[in-house]
């Protein structure tokens, strides 16, 4: 993490700027929990028509430059020009700096690899969508991409190493019907349309026995699969985990909708990886396919992250609350506060808020009483629409 060490020194001044990056603001931690913390601050800045923070705090008798953690961006060369260009302005005496000589990092770039971002505003296709959640060596979805040339596949995996590994056989194998997403799967069918998917195959996926709130299977995730699923489509798991079966029978037999079928050893065309395995340890094999039955209305994407009204921002963070507000399906946590001083009615407030197993950490920031998120807003997900309404009531107040 690219970092400088500096003689403490008074802050620069604001509007500053040097070698294209220009600084917007200085904030300064506001203490709204009352317990004992150091100062510190976050600097805004604009490099190549990016804006992000720097979290600038002392370290020892010094201070440390540093990106903020949540508002990081890349290439990383973004964020070691402002280091250098906060301390060139500072005319600092440097102790420690790693911002010279950094490797910048090959991301994977590929046109089959996209942002959930991608799914949120630009997605469409004429064609049936089937989906994979965690597909581990690809074996399956290779084999159901060359099978079906005119299904459009969207694998989902969270393990980054089984990603590449499936984007270099994409390539390899000439196959262009498969978009691949970085993101979890249990959140991933709020941003596709209703009826559109004719099968959702979940092979093998991790039973969780210990954790079972981590697992694919809720009975929310079924509902958004059912909605997704077209009449006649499939949700269809095979796994070698009898409480994993349980489970999901379980979750699916107290639907309102759809039917269910099962199997025990069925042959597939083709075998994953842990499918192997677990048939050489002679253990059972099963299969539950839930068929959606009906058609389902089309979600509201009729959302809004705006605030429609200004705060009084000093007012305001005397009686926010401190601890988190749980609600049903997600959460609200206000985690700091910070303190524009040379702007009337300005801050940053810094916030954990969304979905409890993927929340999302964003900064409002107020500028005269004017509320927005900072680099832009939430994804549109259901739990962060709700915290946004609740947020709205909290800072209205
Ligand atoms: C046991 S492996 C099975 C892989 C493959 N389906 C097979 O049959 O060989 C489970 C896979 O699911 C992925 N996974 C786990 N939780 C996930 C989630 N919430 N969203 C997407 N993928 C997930 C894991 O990274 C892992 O690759």
């Amino acid at each position: 993490m690219p970092h400088i060490v500096f003689e403490r020194k008074e802050l620069i001044n604001i509007p500053s700027n040097l070698d294209d990056v220009e600084f917007k603001f200085i904030a300064k931690s506001y203490n709204f929990t009352q317990k004992e913390r150091k100062t510190e601050y976050r600097v805004a800045v604009i490099n190549q028509g990016k804006e992000f923070l720097l979290s600038l705090k002392p370290k020892d008798e010094n201070f440390m430059i540093k990106a903020d953690k949540v508002t990081r961006l890349s290439p990383v060369t973004l964020v070691k020009n402002a280091l250098n260009a906060y301390v060139n302005i500072n005319e600092a005496n440097v102790l420690f700096s790693n911002t010279n000589n950094l490797q910048v990092k090959k991301e994977t770039k590929h046109e089959y690899l996209k942002d959930i971002n991608y799914f949120v505003s630009d997605f469409k296709t004429d064609k049936e969508i089937q989906i994979e959640i965690g597909f581990g060596s690809g074996r399956h979805l290779l084999h159901q991409a060359k099978t079906n040339p005119d299904v459009q596949f969207i694998g989902l995996e969270i393990h980054y190493p089984s990603i590449e590994q499936l984007l270099k056989q994409l390539e390899l194998q000439n196959i262009t019907n498969v978009l691949v997403v970085n993101y979890d799967a249990r959140l991933f069918m709020e941003f596709i349309e209703s009826n559109k998917v004719g099968k959702i195959f979940v092979h093998f996926p991790v039973p969780w026995d210990k954790k079972p709130h981590r697992r694919i299977y809720s009975n929310e995730f079924v509902n958004e699969a059912l909605r997704v699923l077209k009449i006649g489509g499939t949700l269809e798991l095979r796994t070698d985990s009898r409480k994993y079966f349980d489970f999901c029978t379980q979750v699916l037999t107290n639907l309102p909708k759809g039917r269910i079928t099962i199997d025990i050893n069925k042959d597939l065309a083709v075998s994953s990886k842990y499918e192997d395995r677990w048939k050489k340890q002679g253990k059972n094999i099963y299969d539950v396919v839930l068929e959606a039955w009906n058609e389902d209305e089309n979600i509201n994407l009729d959302y809004d992250f705006s605030f429609d009204f200004k705060i009084d921002f000093y007012k305001t963070i005397k009686t926010i609350p401190t601890k988190s507000l749980i609600e049903n399906g997600y959460f609200i946590h206000v985690e700091e506060i910070y303190t524009i001083e040379n702007k009337d009615n300005s801050g940053l407030i810094k916030i954990t808020m969304g979905n409890f197993d993927r929340p999302v950490t964003k900064y409002l920031l107020v500028e005269n009483g004017e509320i927005k998120y900072y680099q832009g807003d939430p994804l549109p997900t259901s739990s962060n629409i709700n915290a946004h309404k609740k947020l709205k009531e909290i800072l209205s107040k």
